[in-house]
């Protein structure tokens, strides 16, 4: 695929529709020296020149040794019997929550419920004049290959009518505009709905969200009411849904209360970023007020959805207990399974009160899925189904990828003209939506700092922001307000917001599979969608990955890059580039491997054929040490 960067931009833009709400705050552009930032402006001609080193160690023939590269030419039968265990009871769950005082129930609590549909972003619709999700071009995603692996895979349905999700749950699917399940969906919704523990992989923006809470919702609904104790101060929910930030949770929280509105279904959120119990001085004495959070969970809860580091705190406080738990879900599976979030994601699964592996159904989704961490998570599993809608870890070709050679003293300049090139060829002179990640939080506020001098209004997220300030800073990027939200990989994961046109990686991730999920915040949803990368030196060990996703996904590799990436020896690199060592990816279930390598080949029990595979040749291992980089981007 080969645009011009200003027609690459322009698609990007009239996709996400983007422009800014108040332009009116956008001062005249600065161009040359910045009062406030570090860096002036440096013209084109005069970049990628090292104050002492005339070019990079690589020789680079017709590469970025001199000047940068020139913008490259710039159902299921109603009733459910064949999934669930029953027909849906739609309409009432008596009893359900038991009502503070006992008389609570479900239509008591039914008449009280805010409807989720009501802000849907309708002041970011005008600005954004959206598509509505109706018009998505989800044929984009029928080409995918799809891989399921594990013992009797049902077939995947083709519509949400072939499946028994219940009335209330299919007007909430109206009421959000979708019109058929996408691929991840088509498969994942039936093997939920079974029964089946899952590991699902499938590209950002592809709709696993839904995947996972519609059957969570449905089993729910056809479960035994919630039961409270009375007086019992202790939530006990049906399910969990664990991600890795609190932005992330919160939109979590925010789509599944859209499906579950008014199905007795209830859905609460636990993501602290502020004190438990908030202790405040009011006339000389200090009153401890509850937050929201434990209110909520007092009034009972069907559906948890949290961080692990503040269930952690409740389930120590016995605010939750885990105890009647039968549905757990893992977003970002990978994230939630790596070296960070590991021990307390052990120590809720395995140390605490939820039920064991195979008496609880376990759903892991992400986009990204090593195989280290798929060996890591079948201990969390159960004769579980594998699948993978198009390879493991690939980005979707609706994102167009361009990596340009970039010295880091000329990064800023750069970046400037982007803005530049970008607001001019936006409509009516408005900056499309733009989210640039960085490597530090220092180095966030202080792009954020130079951006807002220069003349484009800038916002910022990164772990060192109070969480009202994380928060605002994404409302504001949302809105248009500041079209420019600076941020570290606090954002690269999950996060679904509209309209963002053109995601700048202005400093590289180390690990590519961060790389996907950071330009997955574009190209959502079977929109397009412009990715950018700054490259240099300081990347190379990231060379080969990238040259190897962008190829498979069909977009054009530099030769410098193809250079950088032939210099770099197999299972060289360092860093967490497990994918440096192979010419594929590896786009498939790990047991597979082990069981046709004869190692360890006993994961399926025994049990009978895979279910579709498409994959051919088996993929090779990886190179780099997973795990033995020294930095990584700013979590929180
Ligand atoms: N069947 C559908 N029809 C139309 N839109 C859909 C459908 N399913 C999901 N969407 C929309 O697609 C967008 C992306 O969905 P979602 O955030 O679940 O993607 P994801 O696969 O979880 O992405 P990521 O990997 O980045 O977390 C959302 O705006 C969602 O509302």
């Amino acid at each position: 695929m080969r645009t011009s960067w200003a027609d690459a931009v322009a698609n990007a833009e009239s996709s996400a529709a983007a422009a800014s709400a108040s332009p009116n705050n956008v001062a005249p552009v600065a161009v040359g020296p910045s009062r406030g930032g570090r860096a002036a402006y440096v013209p084109p001609h005069l970049r990628n020149r090292p104050p002492s080193v005339e070019s990079p160690a690589l020789p680079l023939a017709d590469g970025p040794s001199g000047a940068r590269q020139p913008p490259a030419s710039g159902a299921l039968p109603a009733g459910g019997s064949r999934w669930g265990s029953g027909p849906i009871r739609d309409v009432a769950r008596p009893g359900f929550g038991g009502g503070r005082g006992g008389g609570g129930g479900w239509h008591s609590r039914r008449e009280h419920e805010a409807n989720p549909f009501v802000n849907d972003d309708e002041t970011t619709e005008e600005v954004f004049d959206s598509q509505e999700n109706s018009g998505i071009n989800f044929d984009a995603y029928e080409d995918i290959p799809v891989e399921t692996s594990g013992d009797n895979v049902p077939p995947p349905v083709n519509t949400f009518a072939e499946i028994d999700l219940g009335d209330a749950l299919n007007e909430n699917i109206r009421r959000c505009k979708y019109v058929k399940p996408t691929p991840v969906q088509r498969y994942a919704i039936p093997i939920s709905l079974m029964g089946r523990d899952l590991m699902a992989c499938a590209q950002t923006g592809s709709g696993k969200t839904a995947a996972f809470c519609f059957p969570i919702i449905s089993g729910i609904m056809r479960g035994p009411p919630a039961q409270r104790q009375r007086g019992s101060r202790t939530a006990y929910p049906h399910a969990l849904i664990l991600s890795p930030t609190r932005e992330l949770s919160i939109q979590i929280h925010e789509e599944a209360r859209k499906f579950a509105y008014q199905t007795g279904v209830r859905v609460v959120v636990a993501y602290g970023g502020a004190p438990i119990n908030q202790q405040v001085w009011i006339s000389n004495r200090v009153e401890t007020f509850v937050v929201k959070e434990l209110r909520d969970l007092e009034r009972g809860v069907d559906i948890l959805v949290a961080t692990p580091g503040r269930l952690v705190d409740l389930l120590e406080r016995a605010r939750v207990s885990l105890q009647h738990i039968r549905y757990l879900a893992l977003d970002e599976a990978d994230r939630m399974l790596d070296m960070g979030f590991e021990p307390q994601i052990r120590r809720i699964v395995e140390q605490m009160d939820m039920p064991p592996c195979g008496q609880r159904q376990t759903m892991l989704f992400s986009a990204t899925f090593p195989k280290e961490i798929q060996r890591l998570a079948s201990d969390f599993l159960y004769n579980y189904i594998f699948l993978a809608v198009g390879r493991v870890g690939s980005s979707t070709d609706l994102i167009v990828q361009r990596v340009e050679f970039v010295l880091d003293s000329d990064k800023r300049s750069h970046l400037m003209d982007l803005l530049h090139a970008q607001r001019d060829s936006g409509a009516h002179g408005k900056q499309a939506l733009t989210l640039v990640f960085v490597e530090t939080k220092r180095g966030a506020d202080s792009l954020e700092h130079w951006l807002c001098t220069n003349g484009f209004p800038a916002t910022t997220i990164h772990g060192d922001r109070t969480q009202q300030e994380r928060e605002q800073a994404l409302r504001s990027f949302k809105s248009g307000a500041t079209p420019i939200l600076v941020a570290t990989d606090v954002a690269a994961r999950g996060l679904d917001i509209p309209h963002v046109a053109h995601v700048i990686n202005f400093d590289l991730p180390n690990d590519i599979d961060d790389y996907v999920h950071r330009i997955g915040r574009t190209g959502r949803a079977g929109k397009t969608g412009l990715a950018t990368a700054f490259f240099n030196e300081s990347n190379s060990s990231l060379a080969r990955s990238l040259s190897e996703l962008m190829q498979e996904a069909n977009q054009e590799v530099p030769q410098w890059l193809s250079r950088f990436a032939a210099t770099r020896s197999y299972g060289g690199g360092g860093g967490r580039n497990r994918r440096s060592g192979g010419a594929r990816f590896g786009g498939r279930d790990f047991r597979r491997e082990s069981f046709s390598k004869g190692g360890g080949g006993d994961y399926y029990g025994g049990g009978s054929g895979y279910g579709g595979g498409s994959y051919g040749g088996a993929s090779s291992g990886y190179g780099g040490g997973y795990g033995s980089s020294g930095v990584t981007s700013a979590w929180d």
